[in-house]
């Protein structure tokens, strides 16, 4: 198993789609995330409790565009937030793994956080210089750039992450360049994971 994670809009979707192009089953807890939160499952009631019902849209499903913006002002609601779906994000996360028989990739920003790491044999982590990360974050994200700046606040550092982090990805060239790190760093996990396999 590898964990994939890096800070907001560093580029792990498109790496993540790089792995899936190459065959490689890809995890994404934000996906998860938005399935857990939709209107039916216990994490929607909890959400609907704590922040009422003024986040929801006409078809009564969470406006998520509306409580990003309102969590991401207020940390003590994105704890709120993160104390509801961070455990049902890494239950549902551990059932997939389970049932995975081949090689694949967690791509979660909050990897340590929500205890992924634990279900990890590598981690791999995109950065790029926060210049740049704030520039395609307001630009995918039409945030101003103190609001780009909320949201990488409300996350690890590059230098918190280099504790657990076994590869770097470096995201600031070409989608080229990009696609060669993890070309390379692809053909030494599948290396590795074999190697594991004849051992088991
Ligand atoms: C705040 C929410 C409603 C915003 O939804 P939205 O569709 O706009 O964004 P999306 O889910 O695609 O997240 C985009 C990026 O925001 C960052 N982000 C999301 N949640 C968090 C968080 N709790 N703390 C810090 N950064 C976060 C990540 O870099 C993520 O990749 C949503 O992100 C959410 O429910 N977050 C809490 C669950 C969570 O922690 N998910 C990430 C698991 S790794
Ligand atoms: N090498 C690159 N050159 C130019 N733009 C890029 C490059 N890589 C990614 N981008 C753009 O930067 C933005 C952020 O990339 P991406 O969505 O992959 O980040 P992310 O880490 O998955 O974000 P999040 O944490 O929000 O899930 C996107 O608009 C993407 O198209």
């Amino acid at each position: 198993m590898i964990g994939l994670t890096g800070g907001i809009a560093s580029g792990k979707s498109t790496v993540s789609e790089i792995l899936c192009a190459k065959g490689i089953r890809v995890l994404d807890a934000d996906a998860i995330g938005h399935e857990l939160m939709k209107s039916g499952r216990t994490a929607y009631e909890e959400i609907c409790d704590t922040f009422g019902k003024g986040f929801l849209m006409e078809n009564g499903e969470i406006d998520r565009k509306k409580l990003g913006a309102y969590v991401f002002s207020e940390p003590s609601a994105l704890k709120k937030l993160n104390a509801i779906l961070h455990p049902r994000i890494a239950s549902q996360i551990a059932r997939d793994v389970r049932q995975t028989k081949g090689l694949c990739v967690i791509d979660a920003a909050l990897l340590t956080e929500v205890g992924l790491d634990a279900l990890c044999d590598a981690v791999w982590a995109v950065r790029v210089p926060r210049e740049l990360q704030v520039k395609r974050l307001m630009e995918r994200n039409h945030l101003s750039r103190k609001d780009a700046l909320r949201r990488m606040e409300s996350q690890l550092s590059d230098a918190e992450r280099e504790k657990f982090v076994t590869d770097w990805i470096d995201n600031s060239g070409t989608a080229q360049q990009l696609e060669k790190q993890v070309g390379e760093l692809l053909k030494k996990a599948v290396k590795a994971w074999e190697e594991s396999r004849k051992l088991r």
